[in-house]
């Protein structure tokens, strides 16, 4: 392997040719977060070569920064493209607060790509600013082009990818989701989360409502949104056409595409992962 990435911003947990490439799992000590946090990357063969660019996915529920690069099967086109991918963790892991393990969808594995601000949580759980940390890291210590990176994720990821992207068009010029809760004021899982993390002002939620984002002004590159139809969690959580009626009063371009007898599992993003990645490498190139 030509490229293998050392450096003191963060230690190599394990590295594997893939593709030509090398698929890398790494830590590091985050300031956003005040804790260690594992993340991966995937360097494609032509980054031996110079800079490429670069896309962030951000996993859903229950997810590490492990789950995307081992299910979705990314590598394989992302290496025929050109494209670094780097995956974050869903939440911090190394501190115990009370309650943080209770749930499967809130607290750990369940960071929601926000900063709080209620206790115990507003200390470390700040996942929203960490997405920019660990950015900042990427476009320093790998060979990634920093005027062309791109943010997608799936479910919960799916909406810290369209709110992340909303609020930092100038930070990342392409966005995509999968199954994205796309209204999460509005559903048991944002409410949980958002009430806990937030509080119960409800104004301060906008912030991270990618629906309510873009109703107050936001507005990014044209999106690419795909949401399976047999989704078990898309009738209650997901919310797709909230979002849709947004962006299509706003004038934000989106392609949200339906996708007959998909479910919300990591078969579905592996379906239809190759339209992603190309869909970043137009916007990116
Ligand atoms: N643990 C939950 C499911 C959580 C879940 O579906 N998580 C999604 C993200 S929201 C996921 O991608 N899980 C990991 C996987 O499918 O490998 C359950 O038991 O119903």
């Amino acid at each position: 392997m030509a490229f293998l990435s050392t450096s003191e911003a963060f230690t190599t947990r394990s590295q594997h040719a893939c593709f030509g490439g090398v698929q890398g799992f790494y830590m590091h000590d985050s300031s956003a977060i005040g804790l260690p946090m594992r993340f991966s990357v995937y360097q494609p063969p032509q980054a031996a070569h110079g800079s490429v660019p670069v896309v962030f996915f951000l996993a859903g529920l229950t997810c590490t920064d492990e789950t995307f690069m081992v299910k979705a099967g990314a590598q394989r086109i992302a290496a025929e493209l050109g494209l670094m991918l780097v995956a974050c963790d869903t939440s911090p892991r190394d501190i115990e607060l009370p309650g943080d393990r209770d749930y499967w969808d809130f607290g750990v594995g369940a960071g929601f790509y926000l900063d709080a601000t209620e206790q115990p949580w507003a200390k470390h759980y700040r996942m929203g600013s960490y997405v920019l940390e660990l950015r900042e890291l990427v476009l320093k210590h790998f060979s990634a082009q920093a005027e062309h990176v791109g943010i997608m994720g799936h479910s919960m990821g799916g909406h810290g990818a369209l709110t992340i992207g909303l609020k930092n068009p100038a930070l990342f010029q392409s966005v995509s989701a999968f199954a994205p809760i796309a209204a999460p004021s509005d559903c048991p899982w944002g409410e949980k989360a958002f009430s806990h993390y937030l509080g119960d002002d409800r104004s301060s939620w906008r912030a991270y409502d990618a629906t309510a984002l873009v109703e107050d002004g936001q507005r990014t590159t044209a999106l690419l949104v795909d949401q399976g139809l047999d989704d078990q969690f898309l009738i209650n959580q997901l919310h797709p056409a909230r979002f849709e009626a947004a962006c299509l009063a706003a004038g934000q371009p989106l392609t949200l595409r339906r996708q007959s007898g998909y479910d919300h599992g990591y078969y579905f993003i592996s379906s239809f992962i190759a339209d992603h990645l190309h869909h970043h490498a137009q916007l990116l190139r």
